[in-house]
């Protein structure tokens, strides 16, 4: 049935983007699926910056993917090494995550990392999302979210496994996981992640709409923690970490793994058929030329 209802995924895309493009500035015209270029971010430049402040033992971690900071392979490859590297380092004990590019924190997985790609490598960057995932939620390290744009879809789930999220108050932002408005279906590791967030109901609401929250709407329905202006929001994710970190470590970590265990138990027991999953079903026609039409609206919404 959700396979059925995801392959009706033209009407979804089309009003996703009817209702996301901003000032009346509506799809015009047919749109082709087929897109033949795609300014990709093939700078060899890092795509993290980590800044560690060894007397507080806390990393900031800023992510530089520009434009929009797209979860691609390689993005995906370098977050985990650089997390992994903090992880061992025992003087760090808490990370600030945050975006370096305007007006986006995250946009989510890469759309082209999942258009037009073999099966094998569909495969590959989906064990990267998986692993980014695994590393950030089982993190003995308080992580800390300072939210400084719009986090759609992968943006909002890897805001939701960060112990704590600062949003910066800008109506023009928002964040949540439209998967659906795609035609796509966020899995159930994302869907478990956002349930232990923001409780079932309003997950089983925001999953069947694609809901996309105004900074204030997420504060009121718990998706985010707390809104700053948006200049305030490393001041503030700073002194939040001071208050977290007070807590003794040991007693912490355990507390956070009695509350996420059965969500990361649940996926390790599942990474290869999920893998699978994802793979059969994102290469499959309808999919593929959804998400070629969206790809192709985003850029155009521009012109
Ligand atoms: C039964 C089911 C079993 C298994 C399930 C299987 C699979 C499904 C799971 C898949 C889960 C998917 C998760 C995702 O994260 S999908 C990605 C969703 N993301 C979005 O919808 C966001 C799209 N982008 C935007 O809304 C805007 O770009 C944003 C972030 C608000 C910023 O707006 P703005 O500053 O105006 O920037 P532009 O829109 O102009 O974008 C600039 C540039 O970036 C390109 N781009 C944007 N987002 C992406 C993206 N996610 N991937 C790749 N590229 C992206 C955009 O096209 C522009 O490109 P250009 O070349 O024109 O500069």
């Amino acid at each position: 049935m959700a396979l059925r209802g995801a392959f009706r995924t033209r009407c979804g895309l089309l009003s996703l983007l009817s209702q996301r493009l901003p000032h009346g500035n509506h799809v015009r015209g047919c749109v082709s699926p087929f897109l033949s270029t795609h300014r990709r971010n093939n700078s060899t430049a890092p795509k993290i910056k980590v800044d560690f402040d060894q007397t507080a033992g806390v990393s900031i971690m800023t992510l530089q993917n520009p434009p929009v900071n797209s979860l691609s392979l390689d993005f995906l490859t370098e977050f985990c090494s650089a997390l992994e590297k903090l992880e061992m380092d025992k003087s760090c004990r808490g990370v600030i995550l945050t975006s370096g590019q305007p007006k986006v924190f995250s946009a989510g997985l890469d759309i082209m990392e999942m258009y037009g790609k073999s099966p094998e490598r569909c495969g590959e960057f989906w064990r990267a999302v998986q692993e980014m995932w695994l590393k950030l939620y089982s993190s003995n390290m308080v992580i800390i979210a300072a939210i400084n744009g719009s986090s759609p879809a992968g943006g909002c789930l890897m805001s939701m496994t960060c112990d704590y999220r600062i949003m910066a108050d800008n109506p023009r932002y928002s964040i949540g996981l439209n998967e659906t408005q795609l035609g796509i279906v966020a899995p159930f590791w994302f869907k478990e992640t956002m349930v232990n967030t923001v409780g079932h109901r309003t997950t089983e609401i925001a999953l069947q709409l694609g809901q996309l929250y105004s900074p204030t709407e997420a504060l009121d329905i718990g998706l985010v923690d707390k809104l700053v202006p948006e200049d305030q929001i490393i001041t503030t994710a700073t002194q939040t970490m001071t208050k977290w970190l007070a807590v003794p470590d040991h007693a912490r970590q355990i507390t956070k793994s009695m509350m996420r265990k059965p969500t990361i138990d649940k996926l390790m027991s599942k990474r290869e058929p999920d893998i699978q999953n994802f793979v059969s079903f994102i290469t499959k026609d309808p999919i593929q030329k959804s998400l070629g039409l969206y790809l192709a609206m985003l850029k155009k919404r521009k012109s």
